[in-house]
């Protein structure tokens, strides 16, 4: 059977009729709409929704993200871990992540998030070789997936989960595979390829890849 399209209203009926986002995350993302066109960079409801959802369901507690914004993505995670769990989110924008910072004070998980201003590669690379986390999300620079795919590997626990953003790519990734396209293709073909991982990707969003390490 061929996925349902999901048009404007389909796509309300399901924020509708999912756990409700919660004032502070409406807040959030009222806000990021002051940045103008690159507003559209931060994930959709339902996909944060999902964060939170997954997040709890796997008990996780260490968890890494790759491409912070204005915070969305790193609020619904946080929102799922455990009081005393923590979330490295890695980003370059001090401009961008300041939104986030009052908005992950206002829900109250601030004390759950540590964030690293600078290229996430080198902080990626930077951390304890150990198997220890148990969640991540890859959704910064499309060229360096691969890289950060790479170093996250090592570091997930057996049955982590490293979930990617825009593995679509807009749907370039079968119709036009030039530049980003291309870019998002040779990610997939190599997570696709990995012994180490199981992946599926579903098609939330721009597409979403969910690997998990075998155990
Ligand atoms: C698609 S946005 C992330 C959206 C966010 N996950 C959300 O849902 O709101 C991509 C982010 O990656 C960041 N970025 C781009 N290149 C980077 C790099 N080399 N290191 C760290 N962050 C980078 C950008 O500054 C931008 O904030």
């Amino acid at each position: 059977m061929r996925p349902t399209t999901v048009s404007e209203r389909l796509y309300s009926y399901m924020v509708e009729n999912s756990v409700p986002v919660d004032e502070p995350q409406r807040n959030l993302i009222q806000r990021t709409t002051g940045v103008g066109e690159r507003s559209r960079m931060q994930i959709g409801t339902p996909q944060g929704t999902f964060f939170t959802f997954l997040t709890q369901t796997m008990q996780a507690r260490n968890a890494i993200e790759v491409g912070t914004f204005t915070g969305y993505s790193a609020l619904c995670i946080a929102k799922g871990l455990p009081v005393d769990g923590h979330l490295l989110t890695c980003d370059v924008s001090e401009e961008w992540t300041s939104l986030g910072r009052a908005a992950w004070k206002e829900a109250g998980v601030d004390d759950k998030i540590e964030l690293r201003l600078g290229p996430a590669l080198e902080t990626l690379r930077s951390l304890p070789a150990d198997p220890v986390v148990d969640l991540a999300f890859i959704d910064a620079d499309k060229q360096s997936y691969i890289a950060y795919y790479e170093e996250l590997v090592p570091r997930m626990r057996p049955g982590g989960v490293i979930l990617v953003d825009n593995v679509f790519w807009f749907g370039t990734v079968v119709d036009d595979r030039d530049g980003e396209g291309a870019t998002m293709h040779a990610f997939n073909a190599h997570v696709a390829a990995d012994a180490r991982v199981e992946a599926v990707i579903l098609s939330i969003g721009d597409g979403l890849t969910m690997v998990r390490k075998r155990t």
